[in-house]
């Protein structure tokens, strides 16, 4: 038999005692126990250096007084819901909290249930700063989004830029070819647009070449796709239109334009367009007939649409 007495198991207990909360408050990682009701019971150095405050700042807070307002209430609630909760069952979440500065910090939390001393529940938190990992993420995020404006769109009018038009050209003919649907494009220039440049300058050229693709896009359905070819040449890609509704789309689309002024000097421009419905045929050579169409607009003397 051990022969140990009550001296020796009140050190030995009292040691383990003190190298659990040695652990505990050496940890990397903001721990808090919150009682029944949400309030601070015990915090560890991380979680008070996490937040700012000292130990007794804290004891006796309730937990709530570390998030932004927005969470309080679902916070609170998902707290009582825990503590009430029967299984053993862990949180983990990211949430948006303040330190005493009032600086927004971003935290995964994880959560644990465990019984107090009185046999009540206690819910254990276990937090970690990922403040700085976020921040990275949307900066990589905009970096991305930038990058793909870049690669797909225009800089100037923001529509599709040649090579991502001619992409999402070839997928709707895909579409077309699978479901045996129909799908109508259209080419349009805007008419004698070199005279607007050398009159009024590059920079009104280019407010023209904004505002006139603006109102097409407006004038066109949303399911339509418009895409700058180049210079003043644009795509119109009409998903699901036959000839006869794509040439009523064009023509509202010169009406449009022909009948709005634009940029201050309230410039009056016409375009030209041709338009071509898919047949079981390549991608260019429905660009091909859609152009020739558009040549025919512009040898009519311009601000109309022909179907090839
Ligand atoms: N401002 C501006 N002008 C551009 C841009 N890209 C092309 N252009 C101009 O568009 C004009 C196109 O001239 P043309 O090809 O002769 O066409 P047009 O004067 O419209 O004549 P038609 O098409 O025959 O009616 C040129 O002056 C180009 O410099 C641009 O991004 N901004």
């Amino acid at each position: 038999m051990l022969d140990i007495n009550l001296e020796q198991v009140y050190q030995l207990f009292t040691r383990s005692k003190r190298n659990t909360e040695n652990i505990i408050q050496t940890a990397p990682l903001g721990i808090c126990v919150t009682s029944p009701d949400g309030y601070f019971e015990m915090v560890n150095s991380a979680y008070c250096q996490f937040y700012g405050y000292t130990e007794s700042e804290l004891i006796g807070k309730h937990f709530t007084q570390m998030v932004s307002p927005t969470y309080r209430d679902r916070l609170a609630a998902l707290h009582d819901e825990f503590i009430q909760g029967d299984s053993n069952q862990e949180l983990r979440q990211e949430w948006e909290v303040l330190n005493k500065k009032g600086e927004a910090r971003t935290i995964i939390a994880e959560a644990a249930r465990i019984e107090g001393d009185d046999g009540l529940p206690r819910k254990v938190t276990f937090i970690v700063d990922i403040t700085e990992r976020k921040q990275l993420e949307e900066r990589l995020k905009l970096a991305n989004e930038r990058l793909d404006q870049l690669a797909h769109r225009d800089e100037l009018t923001g529509l599709f830029n040649r090579r991502a038009g001619l992409k999402r050209l070839e997928e709707e003919l895909q579409r077309c070819q699978r479901y045996e649907s129909t799908l109508s494009v259209a080419i349009f220039d805007l008419d004698r647009f070199k005279t607007i440049n050398d009159t009024y300058g590059h920079g009104i050229g280019d407010d023209v070449l904004k505002e006139v693709t603006s109102l097409v896009s407006q004038t066109l359905r949303t399911t339509d796709i418009q895409v700058r070819l180049g210079g003043e040449e644009f795509l119109v890609i009409m998903p699901q239109v036959d000839i006869r509704a794509a040439q009523r789309a064009i023509e509202r689309v010169c009406n449009a334009v022909a009948s709005t002024p634009f940029t201050k000097q309230q410039l009056i421009v016409t375009v030209s367009a041709g338009i071509a419905c898919y047949v079981d045929t390549s991608n260019r050579c429905l660009l091909d007939r859609a152009d020739n169409a558009m040549y025919q607009a512009k040898e009519a003397g311009g601000n109309g649409a022909v179907t090839a």
